[in-house]
Parts: structure tokens; C-alpha cells; sequence
């Protein structure tokens, strides 16, 4: 049997739907999704199997203008996953059109996609007319020379078949890449701390959840089958701390119990969730807190 694997990588704009598509294509939820932007912070990867193709994605976060240490590392990681893999696919959003973002994303793309295959995939097509779809196709085509164009709607499900069908038959021929029953290269303990982030992003307000850092510090396998799974959220305030917790220590309470009950889901298994929230000033000028998040701290460097 011929098989086929490689990697696919997944840029766009914060927002686009990269983790939605990602957790459509693969079936299960390896990379989490929010409404608010930037959630993304580390290359995720999920394995899709098509046939006889393997199909290994890159969740890029999302791509945009760095100003701080961090979103500077993080578009760094966007677009050396880019350079890295097989294929590319650039996720637009159909009712966002060309925005200036976009813009730079394709002035990027004229030297990193060269050599390699660019897909576009307009997502989001249940927000528009079909003539405004058809309009934005043409006018991205005529200012990139993609290997394909597709409209979807990750959300939905609409066309993202025939997308996965187009990247397996496009991917390079040789042995698969991960075995067959993987679904994420990340580190559990990392995928535990992503779920909790993600916990706190939906409950917490405006600028909070980009200035915290959630690790897991220990995961031990009990004897009765659960895990009891230990993590730090960092913030840099006291006040950021005070909210966190809440009255009584409600809000944190609240976010523990919506993580834990994922993480059951996703093992399978009981798990014990213990949160404790550090005060840690100057946490995003600290190596170690990157390589726990999968980025390398000299990225940031600008
Ligand atoms: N209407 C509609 N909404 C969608 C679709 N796909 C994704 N979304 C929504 O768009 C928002 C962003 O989706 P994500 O998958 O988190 O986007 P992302 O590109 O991974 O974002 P970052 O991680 O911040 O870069 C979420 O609220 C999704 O539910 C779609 O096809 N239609």
C-alpha cells in the first residue's frame, strides 16, 4: 500500500478559524477555540487520517502585528510552522474580506509559500452572499497564485471534506509520520493547561486572559485509575490575583470545575484539579515560562 503524510500548516489572521478547522479535520478537540482573539499561543498539532494519507496540522497562532515580547515569538512560531510544512492553507474570514492583515499575510507568502503548495480556504461562507464569496475568490486569485481555492465553513462542516480529500491527495508519498491512534503531539500536561486557559478566557473579561500564563506543575496516576493534575495560573498583578479568585474563591472554583469536567471527558477518567494562582510581576520577560507554552523565548527578541 502507498501511503501519504506530511504537514499542513494553517495561517491566517487571529480569528479566522484555525483551531475550529483544525479540531473539525481531526475529529477531537486538540487546540482550543474562543470567541476572543489570539488563543492560540503554541504550534498545536493534530493528526487527521484520510485513506491512506496521513494528514499532520500545524495550528499557527494567528497571525498579526507584534508589539510585545510574546506576540512577537508567537507570530515567529506562525510562520516557521509555515515554512516547515508540505502544504499551506490560508484561512480567510468571507465577511472580513481583504483586510490590511490579509494584505501583509500574502506580501509574507510571496517568499515563504514559494515551493510549495498554497491552499486558500475562504471559511465563514454562512455569513455571506454567494456573489460576495464569488467576488473575493476572484479578487484573491488574481492576487496569489493558489494551488486551490475552497469555501467552507469549519464551523458548519460545509466543505471541509473536500478539503481534507485535496490535502491527502496532495501530500507527499512515505510512511506515516505518528501512530495511527495519536491525535496531538502536544504533552498532555500541556493540553490540560490549554483547557484550563480556555476556561478562563470565557470567564474572564476584556484584557485579563492575555496576561496570564496557566502550567501544569505535576500529574501523578493514582491507583484507583484518576490522575490528580496540579497547575499554576500566573498572573502579574495582585488585583488580576483578587479577581481571579473571586468572592469566597468562587470564580476560580467555577473555572476548576468546568476544566476538570474536559479534562474527565477527554481522558476518560476521573481526574483531581488543583488551581493555584501565582503573583509573578514579570513573567513574560521569563525563559522557562516559554518553553512551558512550546515557544522559544528569543523569538520575542525585537
Ligand atoms: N459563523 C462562523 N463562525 C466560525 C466559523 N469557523 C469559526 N468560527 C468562529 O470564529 C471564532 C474564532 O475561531 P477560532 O477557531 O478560535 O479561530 P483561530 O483562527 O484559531 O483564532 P486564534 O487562535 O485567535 O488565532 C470562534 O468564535 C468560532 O466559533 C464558521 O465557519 N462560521
Amino acid at each position: 500500500m502507498t501511503t501519504r503524510a506530511g504537514f499542513v500548516a494553517l495561517i491566517g489572521e487571529p480569528n479566522a478559524g484555525k483551531s475550529t478547522l483544525t479540531n473539525r479535520m481531526v475529529g477531537a478537540k486538540v487546540s482550543i477555540v474562543t470567541h476572543k482573539v489570539q488563543t492560540t499561543r503554541t504550534r498545536i498539532r493534530g493528526v487527521a487520517l484520510e485513506g491512506d494519507a496521513q494528514i499532520v496540522f500545524v495550528d499557527t497562532p494567528g497571525l498579526f502585528k507584534p508589539r510585545r515580547r510574546l506576540d512577537r515569538a508567537m507570530v515567529k512560531a506562525a510562520w516557521g510552522g509555515a515554512a516547515d510544512a508540505d502544504i499551506v492553507v490560508l484561512l480567510i474570514e468571507a465577511h472580513r474580506g481583504v483586510t490590511e492583515g490579509v494584505e501583509a499575510i500574502l506580501e509574507e507568502l510571496d517568499t515563504v509559500g514559494h515551493g510549495r503548495p498554497v491552499a486558500l480556504a475562504i471559511n465563514k461562507i454562512d455569513r455571506v452572499k454567494a456573489e460576495t464569496l464569488l467576488a473575493l475568490s476572484k479578487t484573491l486569485n488574481e492576487r496569489f497564485t493558489f494551488a486551490e481555492t475552497f469555501m467552507i465553513s469549519a464551523e458548519k462542516g460545509h466543505g471541509v471534506e473536500d478539503l481534507r480529500l485535496w490535502l491527502a491527495g496532495s501530500l507527499p508519498e512515505g510512511p506515516w509520520l505518528y501512530p495511527e491512534d495519536q491525535i496531538a503531539d502536544l504533552p498532555m500536561r500541556m493540553i490540560a493547561a490549554e483547557m484550563t486557559r480556555e476556561k478562563l478566557t470565557l470567564r474572564l473579561h476584556q484584557e485579563l486572559p492575555y496576561q496570564l500564563t496557566v502550567e501544569t506543575e505535576s500529574w501523578d496516576e493514582r491507583k484507583d485509575g484518576s490522575a490528580r493534575i496540579d497547575q499554576v495560573i500566573y498572573v502579574s498583578r495582585d488585583g488580576h490575583k483578587g479577581i481571579l479568585l473571586g468572592h469566597k474563591g468562587e470564580t476560580v472554583k467555577a473555572i476548576s470545575k468546568a476544566a476538570r469536567e474536559e479534562l474527565e471527558d477527554f481522558l476518560g477518567r476521573k481526574v483531581h484539579l488543583f488551581l493555584q494562582v501565582k503573583v509573578r510581576e514579570r513573567w513574560q520577560d521569563e525563559a522557562e515560562r516559554y518553553s512551558e507554552m512550546g515557544l522559544d523565548f528569543r523569538d520575542g527578541d525585537g
